[in-house]
């Protein structure tokens, strides 16, 4: 575990594809002060700087696979450790993705206090994906990269889910409803934290 991020508060942010992590994140970066760190961000990143690095991870996030977990979890580590000093907490939205994923960040990082679950039905993510495609410039938000993001969400992600409620961290929030009416339970969960 390291040290400058012994006693730091985690929250995951686990959820489909378009279910709705990101726009909650900054809600509550406004309201709480939190850090709010997007590992698909992070990648993105990457692939912009145009990096030898960012080369190989633009291929894979095109196919809708999973970039390697050092990779991302390198990535994420880095950014907490740059906000540290100043931090509050984190969010850590798309990750982990995999059981794996969390088990690895717990070694290397730290464990979560929250897991929060944003839930949506799979018509729904798949419209709201593709309204964004619109206008994100988003590689990954199309018909056939959505498809296969969302099957890798059901069969990868969803386990984590089910792993941390053994621990019982884990809230739902159903993210069918508008913006604000999901902001204000996920409210109540990160409340509940203090
Ligand atoms: N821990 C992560 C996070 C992201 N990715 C890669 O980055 C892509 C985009 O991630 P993200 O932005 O988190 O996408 P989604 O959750 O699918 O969509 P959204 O931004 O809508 O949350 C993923 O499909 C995947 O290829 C990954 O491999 N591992
Ligand atoms: N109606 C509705 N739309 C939402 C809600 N949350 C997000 N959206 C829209 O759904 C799309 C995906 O949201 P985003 O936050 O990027 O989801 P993520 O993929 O889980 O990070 C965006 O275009 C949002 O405008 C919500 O609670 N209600
Ligand atoms: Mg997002």
């Amino acid at each position: 575990m390291s040290d400058k991020l012994k006693n730091a508060k985690i929250i995951f942010v686990v959820g489909g594809p378009g279910s709705g992590k990101g726009t909650q994140c900054e809600k509550v970066v406004a309201k709480y002060g939190y850090t709010h760190l997007s590992s698909g961000d992070l990648l993105r990143a990457e692939v912009a700087s145009g990096s030898e690095r960012g080369k190989n991870l633009s291929a894979i996030m095109q196919r809708g696979e999973l970039v390697p977990l050092d990779t991302v979890l390198d990535m994420i580590k880095e950014a907490m450790i740059a906000k540290a000093d100043v931090s509050k907490g984190y969010l850590i939205d798309g990750y982990p993705r995999e059981v794996k994923q969390g088990e690895e960040f717990e070694k290397k990082i730290g464990p979560p206090s929250l897991l929060l679950y944003i839930d949506a039905k799979s018509e729904t993510m798949v419209k709201r994906l593709m309204k964004r495609g619109e206008t994100s410039g988003r590689a990954d938000d199309n018909e056939e990269t959505i498809k296969k993001r969302l099957d890798l969400y059901y069969k990868a992600t969803e386990p984590v889910i089910a792993f941390y409620e053994g621990r019982g961290i884990v809230r739902k929030i159903d993210s069918e409803g508008s913006v604000d009416d999901v902001f204000s339970n996920v409210a109540k969960a990160v409340d509940s934290l203090k």
